[in-house]
């Protein structure tokens, strides 16, 4: 049986005490009004304090997404040197070694090309492979069947030539050690069915996402740890670092040695001919810094911040990067960065990232317009940036997200339309138009903001930006406009709920 409201312990606790007076009740209530009231206010203290602690905790979530080569990891390097100058800085001279490899990599490809060339006697017919570039991209010499071009007057290699490439022998194993001792991998990009010979394949260096390459030698350098987003390091022990540091010293001195003749390489007038026939733009290529040699092969090179914006190492994996913004508007607010592998093997490990994610910076790189994908040679770049574009706008997990796209490399895009390759030659559809940076430009921007337009639900503004990541002054300014439009719309977010 239940109990009758008149035996219920609380109906008797809060009961009118016995032969209360109407005074007395008056009392009582008003008493009892203002321990609500407190209680109230108690209660809404807390709500507030426990929604301003969820959004401390929860960082602004932004992806940067595109295809490989696009310049993800150079704008995540951009936002590092705007926003966490203290990171930055411990970061920097990590990047040396990265920069010594990447001039290395220039100077080999020029060493392979210039052997294969040498060792070719005039009746000798090189196969395919040999006008495949390191990165893929250059495109075959057109040849007779006998492989040579019989049109030009043949190259004229001298005793000089012999004794660089004998001198600069050393090279190849200072390569292989640093990228021994740093931990990163050289995998050659997947053979395609219109790859013939794997000769001249392309081999890149990659960093995983857990690498500790940055702690490795950032230690060393600093005294410090890892910087953001390597925080997965195991610290090397002490009388490992040394060893290192004895074998890094070791590579420079190496690298100086060879200073002279890494110039001379560069700077000689048949290897530039034979770079030409070849069509081997070295310089429009990423990581290229043989024009910077003098200074790079130094003793006591330490790298500006130019160099390490240009510095190139593919990322695989995702790679999360918090950064509190020191400065700006969103000073005091954390943002978590993810630069993933652009690769298309390494696109599904994109998607377990879409939920919760606020907003998205895609890269598209419009000066690939003439160039095939390494992973893939049947498929045009720019093609490959339109379908990932309508992949990205159509997503129903983004559906809430800030898209923003980031129209990369227009410097190299102007380059490629002042020395004369036509756009018309690529894009049918652009017909007649002038082949000039603004009208391109335009033209590319027109064609995302179509697909934006109907693949887009619900409909969301186009936002664009043309860009080239490796100009920090400029990219400064767009990311002060893009970190503003993603505050802004959060805050707007946040009124909503
Ligand atoms: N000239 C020029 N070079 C650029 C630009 N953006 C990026 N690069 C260079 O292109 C190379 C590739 O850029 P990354 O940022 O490493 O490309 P990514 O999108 O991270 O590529 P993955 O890691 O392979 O997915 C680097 O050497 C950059 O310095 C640009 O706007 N202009
Ligand atoms: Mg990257």
């Amino acid at each position: 049986m239940g109990r009758t409201a008149d035996e219920d312990p609380l109906t008797i606790a809060i009961a009118p005490p016995p032969g209360e007076t109407e005074e007395q009740k008056q009392h009582r209530l008003q008493e009892e009004a203002e321990a609500r009231r407190i209680s109230d206010e108690i209660d809404q203290q807390l709500k507030e304090e426990r929604a301003a602690l969820k959004k401390k905790k929860k960082p602004i979530k932004v992806l940067l997404l595109g295809q490989s080569e696009s310049g993800k990891s150079t704008t995540l390097k951009n936002f590092q040197l705007n926003y966490a100058k203290q990171a930055w800085s411990a970061e920097r001279a990590a990047w040396r070694t990265i920069i010594q490899l990447n001039l290395l990599r220039n100077v080999n490809t020029i060493l392979d090309v210039l052997h294969s060339e040498m060792t070719s006697s005039p009746s000798d017919s090189p196969d395919s492979s040999d006008s495949d570039d390191d990165d893929g991209r250059v495109r075959v010499v057109p040849r007779t069947s006998s492989g040579k071009d019989t049109s030009l007057p043949p190259l004229r290699f001298t005793e000089q030539h012999r004794l660089l490439k004998l001198r600069l022998l050393p090279l190849r194993s200072v390569l292989s050690d640093i990228q021994n001792r740093l931990g990163l991998c050289d995998y050659p990009t997947p053979a395609t069915s219109t790859e013939t010979n794997s000769k001249h394949r392309n081999h890149e260096l990659f960093v995983w996402s857990h690498a500790p390459w940055k702690s490795t030698v950032a230690r060393k350098d600093n005294g410090g740890g890892a910087g953001q987003g390597q925080g997965h390091a195991r610290r090397p022990s002490d009388a490992t670092l040394r060893r290192k540091g004895g074998d890094e010293a070791e590579t420079s001195e190496i690298i100086a040695s060879c200073k002279e003749d890494m110039q001379a390489l560069w700077e000689d007038s048949v290897i530039q001919e034979m770079l030409k026939r070849r069509r081997l733009r070295l310089d429009l290529m990423p990581g290229f810094f043989l024009q910077d040699v003098s200074r790079i092969a130094r003793r006591d090179y330490t790298p500006s911040d130019d160099d390490v914006v240009r510095a190139r190492l593919r990322t695989l994996g995702v790679q999360e990067h918090r950064i509190l913004f020191e400065t700006g508007p969103a000073a005091g607010l954390e943002w978590c960065l993810y630069d993933v592998g652009g690769s298309r093997t390494q696109r599904p490990a994109w998607f377990p990232y879409f939920d919760d994610c606020d907003a998205i910076i895609f890269l598209a790189p419009i000066s690939c317009f003439d160039e095939k994908l390494a992973e893939d040679r049947k498929v045009n770049r720019l093609e490959d940036s339109y379908q990932l574009w309508r992949m990205i706008c159509s997503c129903k997990l983004l559906s809430k997200a800030q898209i923003i796209l980031f129209l990369n490399k227009c410097d190299l895009l102007d380059k490629k339309l002042k020395s004369g390759i036509r756009v018309k030659d690529y894009v049918p559809s652009f017909g007649d138009r002038k082949n000039d940076l603004p009208t391109v430009a335009q033209y590319f921007a027109q064609h995302f903001k179509e697909i934006a337009r109907q693949n887009s639900v619900p409909a969301r503004p186009f936002r664009v930006h043309l860009t080239s990541v490796v100009d920090t002054h400029a990219t400064a300014l767009t990311l002060g406009v893009v970190g503003e439009s993603i505050l802004r719309s959060q805050l707007r977010n946040a009124d909503l709920l």
